[in-house]
């Protein structure tokens, strides 16, 4: 293993025995007291590939109970595999369950010690770095206190302070930032941004999807133990965002051609950015997109064309009918009509977006026809919403660099 790659994982897998009812659970105590392995188990971990190098961070995504904190688990050791094996190089500093590794009869003060004996810290190096845990932390006359004195955002405050200190080579960490307050969390963010602009490495769990983009330059979404999908973090992050949306959209309902074409009007063709078919169209942030729609005329009568596009959600986002902008399809031959929409600029914000083309009557008032396709918008954006509008701020000053904690 090179001295600049921190974390190599192979196939690594988890089962947990099935354990349903109280019996369950005794009978597979016996069965791993004797040695042998559970009669059922649940994979709660599949084959997961990992590699991590010096300098990398690394923010791993997914819904609960997906396996994020398992394979934290595995990484730092807590648990071992049952499949595969995990590989650590360096000082890891990790930060997983709330409190794990702190002894709760004991002061802040006094854990702080105990941590620092544990990452090898002799007595004079401890009185060093001491008063910067204690100010870091910022927890009072708390310090002082056992920490099962200590309200959760105080276990996190000073977990974090121990691990600020140590400076790990590898920064393992567990969606810790969900648990202190706001100014807290800031000062966390700042210290992980200058941890990683100093070479440190990082691998970040949370469902904070801001908190990945601004910490994180990869993403693994794990998905029901398995990897969904890894690589640059907005191209992940993006992808799962679209996965929730599509998740809560009503299903449009499957077109019947044989009963679209008994209609007054049906969508012949759709091309968008001159390509037919069902494949997803990816456009940049702020690129063009070309729709064109051919519709068939029954009585050869001239339609109007609506375009509308909704978010991956259902959630509309624009429409626009020709006869509103004082425009109607050109004929195209055999009683049909076309008619392209450019759309330049496009405002919309990444992810993932549906164009819906509709056939409407002469008089705009009927709706005959449904076809959808997709369009990804890719981009590096971490504004909220659905569009980019313009903005200008005034009345303000450059942010301040980061000051030295
Ligand atoms: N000790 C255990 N015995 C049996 N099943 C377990 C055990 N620990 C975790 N699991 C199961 O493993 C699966 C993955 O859990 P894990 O905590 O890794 O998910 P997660 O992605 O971190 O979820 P969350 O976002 O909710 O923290 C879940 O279905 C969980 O119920």
């Amino acid at each position: 293993m090179s001295a600049d790659l921190l974390v190599e994982a192979r196939g690594l897998g988890k089962d947990y025995p099935h354990v349903f009812r109280r019996a369950d659970r005794f009978r597979a105590l016996l069965r791993l007291l004797a040695g042998r392995t559970p009669a059922a188990v649940t994979p709660v971990l599949r084959d997961v590939n990992l590699r991590v190098v010096r300098g990398q961070s690394l923010g791993l995504i997914g819904e609960n109970g997906a396996g994020k904190s398992t394979l934290l688990k595995l990484l730092t050791g807590v648990l071992t595999p049952s499949h595969g094996d995990v590989t650590v190089n360096g000082r890891v500093g990790a930060l997983l369950e709330l409190g794990a590794g702190f002894h709760p009869e004991y002061s802040g003060r006094d854990n702080i010690a105990m941590s620092a004996a544990l990452q090898g810290f002799d007595r004079e190096e401890l009185a060093a770095k001491l008063p910067e845990i204690v100010a870091f932390a910022d927890i009072g006359r708390y310090i002082d206190e056992p920490v099962k004195h200590y309200s959760s955002g105080m276990v996190v405050r000073l977990g974090f302070a121990i691990i600020a200190a140590t400076r790990p080579d590898l920064l393992i960490t567990d969606e810790v930032l969900a648990v202190g307050d706001e100014s807290f969390q800031k000062k966390c963010i700042r210290w992980i941004e200058d941890y990683l602009d100093g070479g440190g490495t990082l691998i970040l769990v949370s469902h904070s999807m801001y908190h990945i983009q601004k910490l994180c330059r990869q993403a693994l979404w794990l998905h029901q133990g398995q990897v969904r999908a890894s690589g640059e973090v907005f191209d992940v992050t993006q992808a799962y965002l679209a996965h929730h949306e599509r998740k809560t959209a009503e299903t449009v309902p499957e077109r019947d051609v044989e009963a679209v074409r008994r209609l007054e009007f049906h969508v012949r063709q759709v091309r968008m950015n001159g390509h037919e078919g069902e494949q997803p169209q990816v456009v940049e942030q702020g690129g063009s997109l070309c729709v064109e729609a051919t519709i068939a005329s029954r009585d050869g009568r001239v339609p109007v064309v609506h375009v509308g596009i909704v978010r991956a959600d259902g959630t509309p986002v624009y429409g626009i009918s020709s006869d509103m902008d004082g425009v109607q399809p050109a004929p195209a031959g055999e009683g049909d009509y076309r008619i392209r929409l450019h759309l330049t600029d496009l405002a919309l914000l990444p992810g993932s977006y549906s164009v819906r083309v509709h056939p409407m009557d002469t008089e705009g008032m009927r709706l005959f026809d449904t076809v959808e396709r997709a369009v990804t918008i890719k981009g590096r954006s971490r504004e909220a919403g659905l569009v980019r509008l313009a903005h200008v701020w005034e009345h303000a000053a450059p942010l301040p660099a980061t000051p030295a904690e």
